[in-house]
């Protein structure tokens, strides 16, 4: 098929598709389709290669595969479907060359080296091409403060007797303010860690905040190129493989918490859905890698394009996403950000701009690709696709599934087997991933509704503050995804509008 039919094919189904749905949001529709199309495309080739691997047969190799093989220097023998219209193939600088990814381009650039050196005393000190100034905003916070016992008695809590840093010295008096001067100015790094943040592209060194200036105005003038990477289609197999890590002398970075920001950690952050899966020793891991950073309202956290660096974790205030100039998101606490790149080794997708003066935690790429990376990347994949094909949920971009996804937790029951009971207050909402399920009221006979694959169930509890109104019960083995109520609150989105109206309560009986 030539470029044009492919071309006039590609927008016949957009076409199609906009008139079963009538978006109201056309750019973002648009984007949403092709995005997904793009998705599909490249998981199916991708895993035809691996499937082909397994087989001892390489579908893509690269130029250096085939030189090699033989005896050449180097000649393109094989067209990737992917290395002359890949946006991010051709223009970026810093991507790194992947021989197992059919996607990543040929390693005459500067490649990101990458895991860290295991010569370097097991520091996170990552060898990056590119230069960014000595300065580095990461570090500015709290390093100095004492660490005195924390009261909290719950078990998830991190605490003295946890902290493997023992640090004892004076707080410090800049930490609770808002003060844009720190930023991108202090040299200082943690004594603990020798991942050398002065040598990595710390967003902040970058930023465009302009104070008094608009926001609109300085985003309008620093906009991001047009690189809407989207490269978490893009998953090489180091990227999605925890395991190559073995046998290295990674240490994670310590740093010294306060009594005052463990409470505030424990309150807030260590609650965010990433980490409710970890085990203790690795949430103590994270928690103690964590930097807290103040942002001002205006600061640019992260520009598109951009390596990634930093995993941030809300703890107060707003940040917006912008996409090729466009707002395509905005978060507040207990969201986090910044994990496509890390996990993926692309460009960053989106600009983070703090839109009211923030409170965040940055954990390091390293430490996250170590701890965060498996059960992340687990997640999207075992639900996205379950996602995709729920239709109260087509509402959501597929970024917002991905966040979705994140949150998401599988409950098995028996047939006969109650999910939820009438009068009892409400947790969770519920997909049904397989099986069968009945609903019944007191006072009602019979059931009120049967539901199957891709139905709901326990929103109205959620939506209204209210007991459960009816019981569901399994009526064969049952499998649900489940979704807690902060999640719900804060990850679905539109979607909750669709819940709204379908109200069953609501609906008139058969
Ligand atoms: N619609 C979106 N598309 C891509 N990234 C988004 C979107 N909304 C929020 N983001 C976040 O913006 C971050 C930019 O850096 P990353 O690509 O590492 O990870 C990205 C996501 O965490
Ligand atoms: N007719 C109905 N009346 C009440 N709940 C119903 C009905 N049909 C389905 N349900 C589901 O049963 C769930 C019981 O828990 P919730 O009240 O949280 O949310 C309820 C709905 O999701």
């Amino acid at each position: 098929m030539s470029n044009q039919q492919e071309f006039t094919q590609a927008l016949d189904g957009l076409k199609k598709e906009f008139q079963t749905q009538n978006p109201t949001d056309v750019l973002q529709f648009c984007e949403n389709y092709f995005h997904d199309r793009l998705q599909d495309q490249r998981s199916l080739l991708f895993n035809q290669q691996s499937k082909a691997r397994e087989a001892g047969l390489n579908l893509f190799p690269s130029p250096e595969d085939i030189a090699a093989h033989e005896g050449r220097s180097s000649v393109v023998f094989f067209k990737s479907p992917f290395s002359d219209n890949d946006p991010h193939s051709v223009h970026l600088q810093h991507q790194h060359h992947d021989p197992e990814d059919p996607r990543s381009i040929p390693s005459n650039h500067n490649p990101i080296v990458e895991p860290i050196d295991p010569t370097s005393g097991g520091s996170g000190s990552a060898t990056v091409t590119h230069t960014a100034p000595a300065t580095s905003l990461f570090g500015g916070f709290g390093n100095n403060s004492p660490f005195s016992k924390s009261s909290s008695n719950s078990s998830r809590n991190i605490t003295e007797s946890t902290d493997p840093s023992n640090a004892n010295s004076p707080s410090d008096p800049t930490a609770t303010q808002f003060n844009t001067t720190s930023f991108g100015k202090s040299n200082t790094t943690t004594t603990t860690t020798k991942l050398n943040t002065a040598n990595t592209s710390s967003p902040f060194g970058k930023r465009t905040f302009v104070p008094g200036s608009g926001f609109a105005a300085s985003l309008a003038k620093t906009a991001p190129m047009a690189l809407n990477a989207n490269r978490r289609t893009s998953v090489s197999a180091e990227a999605l493989n925890p395991d190559t890590f073995s046998n290295d002398n990674w240490k994670p970075p310590v740093h010294k918490l306060t009594q005052e920001q463990l409470e505030r950690l424990n309150a807030s952050v260590v609650k965010n859905f990433l980490f409710s899966q970890l085990d203790e020793e690795s949430l103590k891991t994270i928690i103690y890698a964590l930097e807290e950073k103040r942002v001002p309202k205006g600061t640019e956290i992260i520009k598109q394009g951009d390596e990634g660096d930093y995993f941030y974790v809300v703890e107060q205030g707003i940040i917006d996403f912008y996409v090729n100039g466009n707002k395509v998101n905005s978060s507040g606490p207990g969201s986090s950000f910044g994990e496509l790149a890390l996990m993926y080794n692309s460009p960053r997708a989106a600009t983070a701009t703090a839109e009211t003066d923030c409170i965040l935690w940055a954990l390091d790429r390293m430490t996250f690709r170590r701890i965060l990376l498996e059960g992340t990347s687990k997640k999207r994949s075992m639900y996205e696709k379950f996602l995709k094909d729920v239709p109260v949920l087509k509402s959501l971009s597929s970024y917002e599934r991905s966040k979705l996804a994140d949150a998401l937790n599988t409950e098995s029951y028996q047939a006969g087997e109650s999910v939820v009971k009438e009068g009892d207050a409400g947790e969770n909402f519920y997909f049904i991933e397989s099986g069968t399920a009945e609903v019944t009221k007191e006072g009602h006979d019979g059931a009120l509704s049967v539901l199957n694959k891709g139905d709901y169930f326990g929103e109205l509890a959620l939506l209204y503050d209210s007991p459960r109104q009816a019981t569901v019960k399994a009526t064969s083995s049952l499998k649900v995804v489940t979704l807690g109520k902060s999640g719900f609150q804060r990850l679905l989105g539109p979607a909750v509008e669709v819940l709204k109206l379908q109200d069953p309560t609501k609906q008139q009986p058969n």
